[in-house]
């Protein structure tokens, strides 16, 4: 089956130019991954390795500084297929965002207007995509929505500010589902919630994803959100996937130092044993490090470590790491 998004050796970088100084920061830096069809697929990873990056490329929104240098993105929608790095702004303005791929983004209230009433930003949102010849089916249609979603229709009627913030991260849910995109990523969408509401959001996300058979691209460095909810994996380190591969088998058996790490660092209930940190700090992505860019902090480094930019080799089913000590294993 074809996959829903193509993505292939993309590099995307922040030129900059300050008092002359002419600085480049490799953000993403050779990334390759395919969306499936109807799964959850989570990307995990530090503050900066470059989640947030790769979500303004693969979503079309990229603005200066940032620049595509170069690699391929490519979505394979119901009978039409778009290239979106060459797809015009105005085409993905109005045909491709909200209706084929729409955001869930921290905060949610970068998509409520705070000085509107909930049913207004729908209004806004559907007016510019579609247009509302019949306003009162308009209002049936929002309101069989949410109802849908588990939510009461009377939200509609509120300001954002009478809302809790797990209820504006499902209306912001809502909002993102209201054209039934191909789509839905969702952007560190519980990180500012405690632990109980987070819940509802996740079962949310989840439960219109298994009703609708759409794809979500979850983005979190929260790894035990993406052991709840993802189908598969992917580990970014300093701008690249360095591992992916199904969620239980990621968390069982990961191959990477890096996703070892990650993974050993969970807290397990009952285990008082010390966890061990990570020397070093994630690298500038102004001057990365040779070759593997975990090698300075990685324990079994090797001279190849430090020479060559490891492959990313498949080790087993949709299992996927660049890693020297995997491909001298292998
Ligand atoms: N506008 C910008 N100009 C220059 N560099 C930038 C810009 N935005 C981000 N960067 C740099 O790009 C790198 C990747 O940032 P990005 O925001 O994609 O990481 P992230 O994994 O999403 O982190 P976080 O979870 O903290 O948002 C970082 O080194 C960051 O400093």
């Amino acid at each position: 089956m074809t996959p829903l998004l193509e993505v292939e050796d993309l590099r995307a970088y922040y030129r900059t130019e300050v008092y002359g100084i002419s600085r480049t920061v490799r953000a993403v830096d050779g990334v390759s991954f395919q969306l499936e069809r109807n799964e959850i697929y989570g990307i995990a990873g530090e503050s900066s390795c470059g989640k947030t990056t790769l979500i303004k490329v693969i979503s079309g929104t990229i603005k200066p500084p940032l620049r595509v240098e170069s690699g391929r993105v490519c979505y394979h929608f119901e009978g039409r297929d778009v290239d979106i790095l060459h797809t015009d702004r105005d085409e993905l303005r109005t045909q491709v965002r909200w209706k084929e791929i729409s955001y869930v983004m921290q905060g949610s209230m970068s998509v409520l207007n705070p000085v509107r009433r909930i049913i207004r930003t729908f209004e806004d949102i559907v007016g510019t995509h579609q247009g509302i010849p019949d306003r009162r089916a308009f209002l049936e249609h929002v309101r069989e929505h949410v109802k849908t979603l588990g939510l009461p229709p009377d939200i509609l009627n509120l300001y954002p500010h009478q809302l809790s913030g797990g209820m504006r991260q499902r209306v912001a849910i809502a909002l993102a589902t209201i054209f039934h995109p191909s789509l839905i990523i969702a952007d560190e969408p519980t990180t500012a919630l405690d632990v109980v509401v987070q819940r509802g959001v996740l079962q949310m996300l989840k439960d219109i994803q298994a009703e609708s058979g759409n794809t979500v691209l979850l983005v979190t460095h929260d790894l035990a959100v993406h052991a709840n909810v993802a189908d598969r994996v992917a580990v970014m380190y300093a701008g690249r996937i360095v591992e992916e591969a199904p969620t239980e088998v990621i968390f069982e058996a990961p191959r990477h130092p890096y996703a070892q790490h990650l993974i050993q660092s969970l807290p397990v209930i009952g285990d008082k044993s010390s966890k061990g940190s990570l020397s070093g700090a994630p690298p500038n992505l102004a001057n990365p490090p040779s070759g593997c860019r975990f090698h300075p902090r990685c324990p079994h480094a090797m001279d190849i470590c430090r020479q060559r930019v490891p492959e990313m080799l498949t080790v087993g089913p949709r299992h996927r790491v660049a890693c020297h000590l995997v491909e001298e294993a292998a």
